[in-house]
């Protein structure tokens, strides 16, 4: 049986290469006989051509060198057909949410009935779309760190985490899984041990995976000022303004969750509510305090921005977007969320917009408070 990842792409194929070198899958299959569960990675057919033709690597935050890269001559698979998903025990989804839907409906069509479902995508309401879309049981994930797709000098692409922290899955216990799937998520934590031994990063579990999401919702509040500024994430941060722009998106995205009664959570070193705070000191006092959450790499900008340089739709709708339908319910408003979701419309029907500077952000913001 396979472990699928259903959209290889940044945190599909990080994730995915990681466990499969922790679980010795680059070596022939009769080097490794305690190996049971096989990596297989269904994507899109110019990543399928691209890790045929020249492979990928993955480097850790921790890590100071990429891997060699692997290719299929490595008896890892990258397939775009989506029969592959027929031998899977476990999936984990690391599609975008827009494509969430689509995933739910191949999972129903092509995963056995018992396999489990792992989403490891941004946003609070992925794993409850998917088990609309199919009967298998779904649990919900979170991933805190960030990764980047470099292209290297040999054709080979490289899969570079820039930021720290843990992946964090829903307890299954929390769900109704077989023996058979506690097996398969038992098998993914045990590579993930061996993971954190050398590269510093494993998967853990949750009984609060709603208050792990919101608060990583309230951290994805920074992407679309990340994609705004067009800035690398780390540079963008050193600078106050920017800075005070995410603190008023998520001190306002705060007022509207509190209502909600959600228990957040510590991701990392971080507790959210201690954000806005945070993110508004002056910018040597901010650099010390935050020094941890500032171990990022020059390469890392958010997804949201790797979209929209790419043209492609943003997760928008399912992050400050998110805040703004939830002010909504409770007859509240969402003023700088909803100029947010806005200004990255406009940025995603013009790619050749210029970026934001800092001062003109917040002046935007500011106008709407
Ligand atoms: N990138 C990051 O650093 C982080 C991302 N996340 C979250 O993780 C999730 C995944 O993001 P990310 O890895 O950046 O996304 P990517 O766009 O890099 O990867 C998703 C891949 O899945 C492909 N895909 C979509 N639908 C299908 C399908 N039905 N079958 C096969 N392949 C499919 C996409 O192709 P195509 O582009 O052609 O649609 C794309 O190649 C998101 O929710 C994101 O917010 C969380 C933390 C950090
Ligand atoms: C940058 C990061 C890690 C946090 O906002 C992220 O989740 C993303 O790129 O989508």
């Amino acid at each position: 049986m396979a472990i699928c990842i259903l959209g290889a792409g940044s945190i599909g194929c990080f994730t995915g290469l990681s466990l499969a070198k922790a679980a010795g899958q680059q070596y022939p299959a009769d080097h490794v006989a305690s190996r049971d569960h096989d990596i297989v990675f269904v994507g899109r057919q110019r990543l399928q051509s691209r890790f045929v033709d020249a492979g990928f690597s993955i480097q850790a935050n921790a890590a100071s060198q990429p891997d060699r890269p692997l290719s299929a001559s490595d008896t890892l698979r990258f397939t775009s057909s989506h029969e592959a998903l027929q031998t899977a025990s476990l999936v984990l989804v690391c599609v975008k949410s827009g494509d969430t839907v689509a995933s739910g409906e191949l999972i129903r069509q092509h995963c056995p009935e018992d396999a489990l479902i792992v989403s490891l995508q941004n946003g609070v309401d992925n794993a409850a779309i998917l088990r609309a879309q199919c009967s298998q049981t779904v649990l919900g994930g979170m991933v805190p760190f960030n990764v980047a797709q470099i292209e290297q000098a040999d054709g080979s692409l490289l899969f570079q985490q820039t930021t720290g922290g843990n992946i964090v899955v829903e307890d299954p216990r929390s769900q109704a899984c077989s023996p058979r799937q506690i097996h398969a998520l038992t098998q993914v934590l045990k590579s993930s041990q061996a993971i954190y031994d050398t590269e510093r990063w494993r998967i853990t579990l949750t009984n609060n995976i709603e208050g792990v999401q919101w608060s990583k919702l309230l951290m994805n509040l920074n992407n679309a000022v990340n994609a705004l500024s067009g800035r690398p994430l780390k540079a963008m941060l050193l600078q106050r303004d920017y800075r005070r722009a995410v603190a008023m998106a998520v001190e306002e995205a705060l007022g509207v969750v509190r209502q909600r009664k959600v228990r957040l959570a510590r991701i990392g070193l971080v507790y959210p509510p201690t954000l806005p705070c945070l993110l508004r000191l002056p910018t040597p006092l901010f650099r010390l305090v935050a020094k941890s959450s500032l171990n990022i790499r020059d390469t890392a900008s958010s997804s949201m921005q790797d979209d929209l340089k790419m043209g492609r739709a943003t997760e928008v709708d399912y992050i400050n977007g998110k805040i703004v339908a939830l002010a909504q319910e409770m007859n509240m408003d969402a003023p700088i969320n909803q100029t947010l979701v806005s200004l990255i419309r406009s940025a995603e029907r013009d790619p050749t917009r210029p970026a934001m500077s800092a001062s003109t952000l917040l002046q935007c913001l500011a106008s709407e408070n």
